[in-house]
């Protein structure tokens, strides 16, 4: 891995590129399914559409295999494409260009960003993982992808996590760069404020909505409070 100076991080041709001080949008909610789910699943999902503008649905089944999260892809694939929103496959580049999907989230171990790139082609987006960790999102970002991933902000019992990200990398990756960055881990509608502030481009929550007492199309309805929808038209 390369490790950047403080002078390349001012000077790298690619990010410079990239640098912008024009029109960011609004934050934006980016759904991630359970980590397991069951044939009733897709009418909770319509159901959290209801609530509110959900831009991206990552299905994220952990322990399947890929004939499995096949299966159970294509009614979430069909209504995520009746009701516009990017359905993103979790983990397998492959699987992603198996299913069409819209994009693919790949944790750094998850195989490479520049293989998948070739693999999926410009128009599929490339998600990365990138945990608390300038360098990683830099070297996603040299990598050709999409979005980088930050995480995780809050406590989550969705998955166990080993790295804790301050908002400050998300102010400090907004006013570099362009390319969008995602906030994830443990976020929810009461906590999600200093995020949005920060410069997060998109909120990546799992738990907040499918845990949502009142259900999931509650836990989106709820993120109106901190995400500026009225404002998108
Ligand atoms: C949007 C988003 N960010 C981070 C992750 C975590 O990916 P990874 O580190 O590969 O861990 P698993 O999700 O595979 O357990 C994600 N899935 N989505
Ligand atoms: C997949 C993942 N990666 C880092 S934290 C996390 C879990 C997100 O789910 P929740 O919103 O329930 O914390
Ligand atoms: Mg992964």
């Amino acid at each position: 891995m390369t490790d950047f100076t403080d002078e390349e991080l001012a000077l790298d041709p690619h990010f410079a590129d990239q640098f912008e001080q024009g029109f960011r949008p609004a934050c934006q909610l980016y759904l991630i399914s359970p980590p397991t789910i069951d044939e009733t699943f897709v009418d909770a999902l319509a159901a959290a559409f209801d609530g509110g503008k959900v831009a991206a649905f990552q299905l994220r089944l952990k322990g399947l295999d890929e004939e499995a999260i096949a299966q159970a892809a294509a009614p979430l694939q069909k209504l995520c494409a009746d009701r516009d929103v990017a359905f993103i496959i979790n983990d397998s580049a492959a699987l992603a260009h198996r299913l069409g999907a819209d994009g693919v989230h790949l944790g750094q171990g998850d195989g490479d960003p520049k293989a998948a790139r070739r693999l999926l082609g410009p128009k599929v987006q490339i998600g990365i993982t990138c945990h608390d960790s300038r360098h990683m999102a830099m070297e996603a970002g040299e990598a050709g992808a999409d979005y980088v991933a930050f995480g995780a902000f809050y406590p989550t019992t969705t998955k166990e996590t080993t790295h804790q990200a301050d908002p400050s990398i998300l102010g400090w990756w907004t006013t570099l760069f362009e390319l969008p960055c995602v906030a994830i881990g443990g976020i929810n509608a009461d906590n999600a404020a200093p995020l949005v502030a920060a410069g997060a481009d998109f909120l990546a929550v799992s738990g907040a909505v499918w845990n949502h007492p009142e259900g999931p199309k509650a836990g989106v309805a709820a993120f109106a409070a901190v995400l500026d929808w009225e404002n998108e038209g």
